[in-house]
């Protein structure tokens, strides 16, 4: 399978490198375009995968195309590339908002589409992706594209109508990860520690929490009532978050995320 990606910034050049170490696709069955000189040749440098000078040649080249441009290009790519996709081709999109009626409009009823949301953990293979698809795909070919996307971390079919709520709670959740990580390092800093030791400590704290919560599958609150011991230290912290709004800031800030996502 040969694929390709229309743009190659920070979430294709995460996808791309996750593909590559997983070894299911070869560096020459790969190819990447992008606006600027400059990012092409980063591809070439950096990544060693075949450069596009123009996105016809990546249509050309690829039974899978992912368009990894941001989403106000996405009309003007799809108006420049679409006659020229085959219909045994599989356009898969990244952007949130783009729905698969917005994109068959565009891309032609008769095409094959798959709607993703990934995340930018891909960059380290932790990535989360929701996806779906219209009727033209087949089960095994987005099987075949759920394998690929799952060199650079999970990836978890989900009905279209959830694709927004993708974007609130693992797409753009990595942002409000890294604030948290950032406030908990200040904090530490506040109290005297040095400032990468305070981010190792901050993030190390995260990633065990995270991994708790999947490997053991406990309620997360029942964790949270593990840490806190009566009259200790946690309880008091906990108090105080609560008293700051921490978990309404928290379904906030998604809840408008999402929404945003459906604006697009
Ligand atoms: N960043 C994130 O956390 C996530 C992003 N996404 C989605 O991924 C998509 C890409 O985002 P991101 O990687 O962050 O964006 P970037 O700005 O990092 O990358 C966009 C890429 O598109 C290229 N580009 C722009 N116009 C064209 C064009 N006409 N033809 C070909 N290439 C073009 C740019 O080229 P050049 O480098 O030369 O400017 C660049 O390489 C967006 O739709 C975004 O919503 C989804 C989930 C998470
Ligand atoms: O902020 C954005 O619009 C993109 C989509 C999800 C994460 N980043």
């Amino acid at each position: 399978m040969k694929i390709g990606f229309i743009g190659c910034g920070n979430m294709a050049t995460a996808m791309i490198r996750g593909i590559l170490d997983s070894k299911k696709v070869t560096a020459g069955e790969m190819i990447a375009s992008a606006k600027s000189d400059a990012t092409r040749e980063k591809i070439s440098r950096e990544l060693g995968i075949c450069v596009a000078g123009t996105n016809s040649e990546v249509v050309d080249f690829a039974d899978v195309i992912f368009l990894a441009v941001k989403p106000q290009y996405y009309e003007e790519v799809i108006a420049e590339i679409r006659e020229e996709i085959r219909q045994d081709q599989i356009i898969v999109t990244i952007a949130p908002g783009k729905t698969l009626h917005w994109l068959a409009e565009r891309l032609g009823e008769d095409k094959k589409i798959i709607r993703t949301m990934p995340n930018t953990p891909a960059m380290v293979k932790e990535g989360m992706m929701g996806m779906c698809k219209n009727e033209l795909v087949t089960e095994e070919e987005m099987q075949q594209v759920k394998e690929i996307c799952e060199s650079f971390g999970k990836a978890e079919v989900v009905p279209e109508s959830l694709i927004d709520v993708v974007v609130g709670v693992s797409g753009s959740s990595p942002a409000y990860v890294f604030m948290f990580i950032e406030a908990m390092a200040d904090a530490a800093v506040a109290d005297g520690m040095p400032r990468a030791q305070a981010y190792k400590f901050a993030a190390q704290a995260v990633l065990g929490s995270a991994k708790m919560v999947l490997e053991t599958g406990m309620h997360p609150g029942a964790l949270k009532d593990m840490v806190c011991s009566p009259g200790g230290t946690t309880i008091e912290a906990v108090r105080v978050l609560e008293e700051k709004g921490m978990r309404s800031a928290v379904i906030e800030a998604s809840k408008a995320c999402v929404k945003k996502g459906r604006e697009m």
